[in-house]
């Protein structure tokens, strides 16, 4: 069996720099147009110049007949200047701006504390209309890591969003019922993405038997019923809902370790991942939707003119357990069974 697709897009993805951008850039420009990258390097990328450097680097490392668009994000702090911002958007440099609460997750000291220093750039965001992505945890100490999530819709997003009227949101990697929820019934424009392994995994995945490092990242992945909600929401044609791998790679020594890196890198094999997945729900016709057009829909892009094809065989097809890169090795996203499909070359 084959599946024909408009060539996909991946609205959420960490490149990181150097030698693992150059290992890591080829494995998603093979499928993938366009990605909106995540500015959280060391230092992460917060004015318009830094995006621009930035955005060089990663052309100069994509190898000569890929094509392939990175599409910038500046990283807001507390002291990011809102004409800055402006400028950068208006150069066509930028197509977001990532928020992420300072101590959530993997590079984010440089993020916000004290939500009402950075009103100024989100309300200047909502004038122009250049949509906020952000990491949707809290970091109060007290919170259950597995609650931090749907403590932040009730106590920062929602409140937020009430006082930046247009404000255009993508909440990023959403783990939670709770977050399908909110994104389903909230009014203004609003997307959400999903990541590959949240719609494969849950928390038994990672914990029972033994516990697995490469299942590790953030938002950790929750309970099988919010697996099921993500699920539901992937496959549902709601345009809301569309794919962001978080593909995040570390080399295996940060994540093998005593106190391990989060984040999975999926980037190599999403495709033939998702493609199982939506055989399994019996929604392949929902695929298209989810990586192709419900993004470019949410961000004001045309889909991708180019397609690819998708290719079921019965026999497991191989990949990979880790790839190379000049940084070490990244171990691959191993959904724990064969998968079936690959994308033809
Ligand atoms: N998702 C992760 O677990 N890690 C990401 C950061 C992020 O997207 O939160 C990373 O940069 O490694
Ligand atoms: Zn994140
Ligand atoms: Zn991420």
């Amino acid at each position: 069996m084959r599946l024909t697709l408009r060539r996909p897009d991946d609205w959420h993805l960490h490149l990181r720099d150097g030698a693992m951008l150059k290992g890591v850039l080829p494995e998603t420009a093979r499928h993938f147009a366009r990605a909106i990258i995540m500015p959280n390097l060391v230092p992460p990328v917060v004015r318009g110049a830094d995006a621009l450097g930035y955005r060089d680097r990663i052309l100069s490392a994509l190898p000569k007949g890929m094509a392939f668009t990175p599409l910038m994000t500046l990283y807001l702090t507390e002291e990011t200047d809102p004409e800055d911002v402006a400028t950068a958007h208006a150069d066509g440099l930028i197509t977001a701006v990532k928020l992420y609460p300072a101590g959530a997750t993997t590079n984010s000291a440089s993020g916000v504390r004290d939500f009402d220093k950075v009103r100024g750039v989100l309300e200047k965001m909502a004038e122009i209309g250049l949509p906020l992505c952000f990491h949707g945890e809290v970091t109060t100490p007290e919170v259950d890591i597995f609650d931090r999530e749907a403590v932040f819709i009730d106590t920062v997003l929602d409140p937020l969003r009430r006082a930046t009227p247009g404000l255009r949101v993508t909440m990023e990697h959403i783990t939670t019922k709770d977050a399908v929820d909110y994104v389903t019934g909230a009014d203004g424009h609003i997307g959400a993405t999903i990541t590959t392994h949240h719609l494969m995994i849950n928390r038994n995945h990672m914990l029972v038997g033994g516990i697995r490092p490469h299942y590790y990242c953030l938002p950790v992945v929750k309970r099988a019923s919010h697996q099921a909600a993500l699920r539901a929401a992937a496959i549902s044609g709601n345009p809301r809902f569309f794919l962001g791998t978080d593909s995040a790679p570390h080399t295996d020594d940060n994540k093998e370790t005593s106190c391990g890196c989060a984040g999975v890198f999926s980037a190599s094999n999403t495709m033939a991942c998702l493609a199982h997945v939506f055989e399994e729900e019996g929604a392949l016709d929902k695929l298209e939707g989810f990586a192709s057009l419900h993004g470019p829909a949410h961000y004001g892009l045309e889909p991708n003119e180019g397609t690819i094809t998708l290719e079921r065989s019965d026999d497991p097809v191989p990949y990979p357990a880790k790839i190379e890169t000049g940084a070490g090795p990244v171990t691959l996203f191993d959904p724990g069974h064969p998968l079936h499909w690959r994308v033809l070359d």
